[in-house]
């Protein structure tokens, strides 16, 4: 079911040429959480959780531990529904009556900290097994690729930098290549949003490099939502942070900023 995301308070509504005026098209929100409350046995996960992502941008989402940020993040792909709240995908997608292979077909896509990828298949063929509706292995491997589907799977080859690579098997790839192969898999989906949790961990040096070099390439073409414990990391790709504390977003702003506002010192000094 469509709901109308116009009814919301406060919501941006876009149907007419004055209405259209009143967003920039660079700040235009594509994911909507108003007030989302989670619960579990009475403990609140989230707690009124307010929060918008712009189209294109590349966000990331801070906290000290239990601070959240996962059940947003099963909030967003419908693992969880919350008690109360809306959770909108641009401004006619209403979440809460979605379920979790809606939204993926929609265009939320989720990369989970622990790569999964098809080990015995080549990296070209895990791209190409992403890319197809249709997912069974003997089917897909043995239809006939397009040459426009070619061209998709070698532009994300480049994106994620396993051109050279694109003939070994996935299992004997590093850990950070399977990182990457797993984001080139996401996107082969055309993602509109793509939520990735902890990216880095376990990475290298120059691993954890490469990811942040790969995570700002997509900035513009894909919104991007970045959860991450190393700070590190997320000062070399962070463009607006979001701080959640206790199910709620403590702040949001610039990295210098956030990190030298006392609210966070206290939450992440307290943690
Ligand atoms: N299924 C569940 N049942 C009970 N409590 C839960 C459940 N899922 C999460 N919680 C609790 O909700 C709070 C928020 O958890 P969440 O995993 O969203 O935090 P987080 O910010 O992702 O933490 P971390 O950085 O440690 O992964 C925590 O206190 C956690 O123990």
């Amino acid at each position: 079911m469509i709901a109308a995301k116009a009814e919301i308070p406060g919501a941006p509504v876009h149907d007419g040429p004055v209405a259209d005026r009143r967003i920039e098209p660079a700040h235009k929100p594509i994911l909507y959480l108003e007030e989302v409350t989670v619960s579990f046995d009475g403990f609140r996960a989230l707690n009124a959780l307010t929060l918008y992502i712009d189209e294109g941008e590349l966000r990331c989402i801070i906290g000290p531990n239990g601070a959240g940020k996962t059940t947003m993040m099963d909030v967003v792909t419908g693992k969880t529904r919350p008690d109360k709240g809306t959770a909108f995908f641009g401004q006619t997608l209403d979440l809460l009556t979605l379920d979790e292979p809606a939204i993926a077909e929609a265009g939320i896509c989720r990369k989970f900290q622990k790569p999964s990828v098809f080990e015995k298949q080549t990296v070209f063929e895990n791209l190409e097994l992403a890319m197809r509706t249709d997912k069974r292995v003997w089917t897909t491997l043995f239809a006939r690729l397009t040459g426009e589907q070619r061209d998709a799977i070698h532009e994300v080859l480049e994106t994620v930098g396993l051109t050279a690579h694109r003939d070994r098997r996935a299992g004997e790839l590093s850990h950070g290549q399977k990182q990457w192969l797993e984001i080139g898999m996401l996107l082969m989906q055309e993602p509109k949003v793509l939520l990735v949790d902890e990216p880095v961990a376990g990475m290298t040096h120059q691993e954890t490099e490469r990811t942040a070099e790969l995570l700002l390439s997509l900035e513009g073409k894909h919104s991007v939502v970045v959860v991450e414990h190393d700070m590190e990391f997320v000062r070399s790709i962070a463009r607006k942070v979001t701080v959640l504390h206790e199910g709620s977003v403590l702040t949001e702003g610039r990295m210098d900023e956030v990190q030298n506002d006392p609210r966070v010192i206290e939450v992440y000094l307290g943690a």
